[in-house]
Order: C-alpha cells, then structure tokens, then sequence
C-alpha cells in the first residue's frame, strides 16, 4: 500500500435517488479497473447481503478499493456505494465522512428527485465535490439535457459538468474515473503524524469477531501493532489489516488516506463502536468528531416467538445493531408476548429489512408488533389543541413539469401510508424525503383490536381521532383475511376505551376432510397445518399465525 502516495488517493462515494443507478455504476468501475472479470453476470456485485439481492435494493454501504492507471500513475479509488432509500439515509452521512467528494448519479428520464436534493446537501454540507452524472441516457424517454438544466438550477453546478452515461451498457463510464481523479482532491492527511483511524462501519464475523471498516486521518497501522479505542480506552493487537477489493485482501500496512479493514480481537460487539478513533498504544491522540446519533423515527416492539429463545435473539440483535448502528434498543417486556425490546427504526422499511436480515443472517423467529411513533402525552383533562393538518411551508419550481414542495406534516400520516398513496397518485412520478420537525399536539387515542374480546398486544396502536375509523375498518378486513378460520366464529373488533368502532366476523372452519379427495393431499395439508402452529400465537382461545401482524401492518401501508 505504500506505493500510493496520499496525491494518487481519492475517497468517493456515490449517492442517488433509490434505483437512479448506484451499484449498477459501481458494478461497471468495478469492472473498468480489473477489480472484478468482465461477465454478463456482474449484477449489484456490491450488494452482499441476501435481502439485497432480494429486493433488490441497497440497504449497507459497501466499500471497494479499486487501483486505476491513468497517464502513467497509479491510483487508489476507494468508492462507496451507499443506498438510495430515504430510510437508509444514515448509512450515507457516516459513508460521507470518509470522502473527499461524491457522484451525484440521476436517472436522465426521472431528473431529479426526493433524495437526490436530499444527498446533495449532506454532500454540500460535508463540502465534498460533486460530480453529476446522469444515468440511463440509452433509455427511449431520456433528456440529459432538461436534466442538465434541473441540475444547474437547483444545485448551481454548471451543466457543462455533468457526466451522460449509461452505466448499463457501459458508455462513457471511463469518463467518470477521469473526472474522479481531476475533480476530486485528494485527502488531507498526515502520514507523519500518530496515527488516527476512524471507524466509520463495521461487522461482527462468528469466527474473527468485530471487523472494523477504516478511514486514516493520519499515520500508518501495521499488523502487529498494539492499539486503543478511544471510546472504551481497551487496547488491543491487531492481527489483520487491509483493503476490500471487493471482499478482503490482507496488506500488511494501512496509511493515511486509506480506507480498509482492520480486525484487533474485539470479541465483543459493545467494544466496537461505529464513530470511534483508533490510535497506536503510547501514542495518544484527540479523537475525531465521530457521528451524530441516528434519530429514529418508528418504533416497535421485538419478542422471540418462544421464550427459551430470548439469550440468542439478545446476542442476534446485538451483533445486528453492530452492523446497522441506527437500529435503538431498549429492553421492554409485555404480559402476553414476555420479555423483549423496543427497537428504534428510521422507518417501516428499514423496520422490515432489520426483520429479514435477523431471520436470514441469524435464523431468528420474532414477533415484531405495530409500528408507532413517538409521542409526548400530557395526562390531563385539558382541552387540547386541535391537531394541524398538513401545512405548506413552500414551493420551487424546478422546471415547467416539476415542483418541489415543503409541508409540515404529523409523523404518522408519513410512515404509516404516505409514500404508497404518494407514488399511486402520481403514477410513480413524485417521489418524496423527510427530516424531523419536532413534537405537536394533537388529538390523539389509543385504539386495541380485540379478538373474541382478548386484546392483541401486538396491535394495540395510537392514532388520531379522526382516522381512528377508517384505520380500525382496515385493521379488522384485513385480519380476517390474514387469520385461519378456527372451530368457532371469531369476532374481530377495532375499540377505543370501552366503545367498540369496527367489527368482522370470521366464519368457522370447514375440515378439509369434508372434501373427500386425494389421500397425499390431505397429508400434505395436515402437515402444513403441523408446521404452522409452530408459528402460532394464542390470543385467548384464537390462534394467530406470526406473520399475521405483518400483513395487517402492510394493508396498513397501502391503504
Ligand atoms: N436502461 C438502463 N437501465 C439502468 C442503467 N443503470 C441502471 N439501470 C437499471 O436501473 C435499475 C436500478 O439500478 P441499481 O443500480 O440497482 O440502482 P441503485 O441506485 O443502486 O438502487 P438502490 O441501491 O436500491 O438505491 C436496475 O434495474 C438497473 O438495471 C442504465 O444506464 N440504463
């Protein structure tokens, strides 16, 4: 590593709007500068993680150490994909502090949306150069130049800076590496100096414990050396250092201005804090400024479906939370579901997508219930203020078509069902992002759904008065279509207080073998039936299956 002098570095990321083209991008530097073969095959290459590929979306940052010539020199490209969703958002401020610049990647037939505004400005803030690059200039509808202008209008980038590519069939990529090296400069870092690291990620692995994602702000690490965590003040030896080219490559040094991977024998998820500074044993420095806490925005209630489970889902979530340190935790037990946690989300996605990822990487079976925000409750019979609707705050044309608004709006109208109805209304064209604006008051009631009369923990939800009705409406059509029909009717209820709002009745069951038929058949069935009362819940005499609560949820979200 040492034969890349801090002037040959650049440390980059790329941002967009979800699906504006990001890992595609990345996919094709990657193959431009040999870090991975040439093949049909090379899909989203940065996107490791099963619910990636499953989705098909990004949700962690991925850094790739990519070595490019250009007119004679060598050059280290450390690129981060960071992911497009607003829920995600976090991943890419923290991914941000380890660069000098960004590519600012928009879908030449979209133009600009929600969170390319939003990625922009955490770019401008943190003072990174930004380069546009219009993507998916060989679709049929594309205008790179109506986005050029959006770009010079809303960011104030003359247009003559924007990079047209397609990052699909490879045009004018290598224009991107040249610009990289041209317009981004290279870190500013001492190699002279102690050494400073930042942890800006990291991942615990079974066997080799906590593997700390690096950026030097100065000096060198060398495997063998003995370092300190400035958070915990523990010191430890490092036995592996290195680059992600993409997967892991062992160097036997890192230098300042370099980002990599370093593994000390931290066992302990606890030990490795994202944000923390690393430094040499006898060489104490000021640590940096690490990041501002993650402010989650959806909150809900974690259980292990059987409690003997309880110890292996605490460590599952722990090691999680090491990887995606915006996830809250807070222990929290409930009279029908037992011990648990209440978990902190930056949205219902990301709330989902932390539910795959602990099913998928750790074999973990939960019961998550509703999703709430939070609310501050004063707890007196005083009249309170009506609750404020949606308040413009202003409004930008962006070109003839295209207008950006700011409105002031409840948190819960927002995660709950707004950006569904938003892309349903729009035929897919608006697209929107959020920040936190405070608490107001509001007219607000806790409704409990309630099966043959016992209530469902899980359900239990705080709404505003006016939507109580329609939301409680929803809740029971969709449960009944979500639960199994049981021996005896079930009646299933949406109530405030004592005053029942909604009601379905779901008829009673009918034994399959009524139906005479096929003997394997029938086995099949009852064999299903068997496995699915493993994911049973009993809410008085009703069984509810698991996966019940998150279908209710999602009605939740579309309607
Ligand atoms: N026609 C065309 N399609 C493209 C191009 N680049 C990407 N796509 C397609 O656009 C879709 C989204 O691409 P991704 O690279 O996954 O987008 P992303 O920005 O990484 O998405 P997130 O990580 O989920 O935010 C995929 O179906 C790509 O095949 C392009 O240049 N032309």
């Amino acid at each position: 590593m040492s034969r890349f002098p801090v002037e040959n570095i650049r440390n980059f990321s790329i941002v967009a709007h979800v699906d504006h083209g990001k890992s595609t991008l990345a996919d094709r530097l990657l193959e431009l500068t040999g870090t991975i073969d040439k093949t049909e095959n090379n899909k989203q290459v940065l996107d490791k993680l099963q619910v990636e590929r499953e989705r098909g979306i990004t949700v962690k940052a991925q850094t790739a150490s990519l070595f490019y010539n250009c007119e004679g020199k060598q050059y280290l490209l450390n690129l981060i994909d960071t992911p497009g969703h607003v829920d995600f958002s976090y991943e890419v401020s923290r991914s941000l502090s380890a660069c000098q610049g960004v590519l600012l990647v928009v879908d030449a037939n979209e133009g600009i949306q929600a969170q390319t505004v939003a990625n922009f400005f955490l770019a401008f803030e943190a003072q990174l150069s930004v380069i546009p690059v219009i993507n998916k200039i060989d679709l049929k509808n594309a205008d790179p130049e109506r986005v050029e202008n959006q770009i010079e209008k809303v960011f104030d980038i003359p247009s003559d800076e924007c990079i047209k590519i397609s990052a699909k069939l490879g045009t004018n990529v290598e224009s991107v590496l040249q610009a990289v090296i041209e317009r981004i400069p290279p870190p500013k870092v001492h190699r002279k100096n102690p050494l400073r690291a930042l942890v800006f990620d990291s991942t615990f692995d079974q066997y080799r414990g906590v593997i700390a994602n690096v950026a030097l702000f100065d000096g060198v690490v060398s495997k063998g050396d003995k370092i300190v965590s400035a958070h915990t003040q523990k010191t430890y030896e490092v036995n592996e250092v290195g680059v992600l080219n993409p997967n892991e490559q062992p160097t036997h040094k890192l230098y300042a201005g370099q980002v990599g991977y370093l593994i000390a024998g931290m066992k302990n998820v606890i030990e490795a804090q994202i944000g923390d500074t690393l430094y040499l044993h006898k060489q104490p420095v000021e640590p940096l400024p690490g990041f501002k806490s993650a402010k989650p925005m959806v909150f809900a209630g974690m259980y292990p479906v059987d409690q003997s489970e309880y110890n292996n889902l605490k460590s599952a979530i722990e090691k999680l939370t090491l990887n995606d340190s915006s996830v809250t935790v807070h222990r929290d037990s409930s009279l029908a579901l037992g011990a648990g946690w209440r978990l902190g989300f930056l949205g219902l996605l990301h709330m989902e997508v932390f539910n795959q990822r602990l099913e998928q990487e750790y074999n973990a079976s939960v019961i998550l219930t509703t999703p709430t925000v939070p609310y501050k409750a004063v707890l007196s019979s005083s009249k309170l203020i009506k609750a404020r609707r949606a308040v413009q705050k202003n409004m930008i044309f962006i070109d003839q078509n295209r207008v950006m608004l700011k409105y002031l709006f409840p948190l819960n109208e927002i995660v709950v069902d707004f950006y569904d109805s938003l892309k349903s209304l729009s035929s897919g064209y608006a697209s929107f992002d959020y920040e936190d604006a405070g608490y107001q008051t509001a007219e607000l009631v806790k409704m409990d759904i309630l099966l043959n009369g016992n209530t469902v923990e899980e359900l239990v939800t705080v709404v505003h008065k006016d939507k109580a009705h329609s939301i409680g409406k929803a809740i029971c059509e969709r449960l009944k279509d979500s639960l199994p029909r049981q021996l005896f009717e079930i009646a299933i209820q949406a109530a405030i207080g004592s005053k029942i709002i909604a009601r379905e009745t779901l008829p009673i069951f009918k034994n399959i073998f009524q139906y005479g038929g096929d003997i394997t058949r029938k086995m099949k069935l009852l064999k299903r039936q068997a496995e699915g009362k493993k994911k049973l819940r009993k809410i008085g005499n009703v069984e509810v299956p698991k996966d019940a609560f998150i279908k209710v949820l999602k009605t939740r979200s579309s309607k």
